[in-house]
């Protein structure tokens, strides 16, 4: 149901929230990158990344002069895009103020991850039990999450604060198992729309929120922010493994413990 015609983003897949994360502010919802076309970028500066024995392509993004009216600051954001043969992704976000003002900037940012899942009342999220989390459902309130992992059986969209840098979401039916692994984003964002909003959005089947799940690295509780020069990085790596949680022979905590 995704409408591939710009310049909206395309829902689904992982759309980058720049400089905005959601409605955190006065910027268009998400901000404006995940609405934009990037280019190649065919001479990064060098980074210590592991990318050896691994697909990768790097990619930039400059503001134009209409980005510029509606956030007056020059940056430069860097995206590599890594494959590793396992079929690892890795995304690294570099973002350089780039501003000839002497002024900073302050931005949130989010990976906005789209999970496939057979069957998302079968779906458990390991790693953010007993956080606190801010409920966009209850204007922003801060609540501790009890008990243990995270299961679905309503509309959720919640930001968990100061979580662990690895999140396993367990697909009991599929026997798999997505492991994030994130770095300088310290939130994760948990987001699954339910059927109501399911129904009243345009470029989503009404039953699709079946088999879907956002969770979605992210800065947004502590906004950053860049003196001209400062770069931030931002690092989120996905693998699929195979679990069979349900016979027990693969103990989540193991998934999460483990390299
Ligand atoms: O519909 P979009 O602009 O892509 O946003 C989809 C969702 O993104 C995030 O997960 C937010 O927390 C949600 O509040 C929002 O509904």
């Amino acid at each position: 149901m995704a409408i591939f015609k710009p310049p909206k983003a395309i829902r689904g897949g992982i759309p980058i929230c720049f400089p905005q994360f959601s409605n955190h502010g006065p910027l268009e919802q998400h901000g404006f990158a995940r609405n934009r076309f990037w280019s190649i970028d065919s001479d990064p500066p060098p980074f210590p990344t592991n990318s050896s024995n691994k697909a990768f392509i790097d990619l930039i993004l400059k503001p134009s002069e209409e980005d510029m009216k509606i956030w007056p600051h020059s940056f430069e954001f860097r995206l590599r895009v890594t494959l590793g043969p396992g079929g690892d992704l890795m995304l690294t976000s570099r973002i350089r103020n780039t501003n000839l003002d002497g002024k900073p900037f302050t931005f949130t940012f989010a990976y906005h991850t789209y999970f496939s899942v057979s069957d998302i009342s079968e779906v458990r999220v390991e790693g953010l039990e007993t956080l606190d989390y801010l409920d966009n459902l209850q204007n922003k309130e801060r609540f501790t999450e009890q008990g243990d992992a995270i299961t679905f059986e309503s509309e959720v969209d919640k930001i968990y604060l100061s979580t662990p840098t690895k999140i396993a979401i367990l697909d009991h039916e599929k026997k798999r198992t997505f492991v994030i692994r994130k770095d300088g984003l310290p939130d994760a964002v948990v987001w699954n729309p339910w059927d109501k909003k399911a129904k009243a959005m345009a470029d989503f089947g009404d039953d699709e929120y079946k088999h879907m799940l956002c969770v979605e690295a992210a800065a947004v509780e502590k906004p950053i922010t860049l003196k001209p020069g400062e770069e931030w990085r931002g690092r989120q790596e996905l693998s699929a493994v195979p679990s069979s949680y349900c016979s027990g022979q693969l103990d989540p905590q193991r998934v999460l413990q483990g390299s």
